[in-house]
């Protein structure tokens, strides 16, 4: 349900759950916001890593330390009470996203700079 389904609720809202319900909002999109940016200082951090690869002739991927960073989330995630699988995908997402980059720098048609604002 979204903003505006919420608010034309049959009968109303209760404007208790109203407050509460925009509390949580409130930090939900603090979160959110939290998760661009620190998503942007990463991508930053792995543009370099795929200029750094591309001038001296290393692959865009290392499955290796791919597998150590899939194992450390996965702990990390079992310690937040956050699903070990989610953290997973979502690493290998990002992962898979980045690989791509490194592609693309190491092809000669991507500066590196796209995607982080520079
Ligand atoms: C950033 C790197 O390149 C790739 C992307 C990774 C990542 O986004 O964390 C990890 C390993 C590599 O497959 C790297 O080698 O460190």
């Amino acid at each position: 349900m979204n903003d505006s389904e919420t608010d034309s609720a049959p009968g109303g809202i209760d404007p208790a759950v109203r407050a509460e319900l925009t509390r949580l909002r409130d930090s939900i999109d603090n979160i959110d916001a939290a998760v661009v940016h620190m998503l942007a200082e990463r991508f930053k951090c792995t543009q370099q890593v795929g200029r750094l690869k591309a001038e001296h002739d290393l692959p865009p991927a290392d499955p290796a330390r791919e597998a150590r960073q899939i194992a450390r989330l996965r702990g990390l995630a079992e310690s937040a009470k956050l699903d070990p699988a989610f953290a997973e995908k979502l690493l290998n997402f990002i992962i898979a996203e980045v690989i791509r980059h490194h592609e693309r720098i190491a092809e000669g048609t991507q500066t590196g700079d796209e995607g982080t604002g520079e």
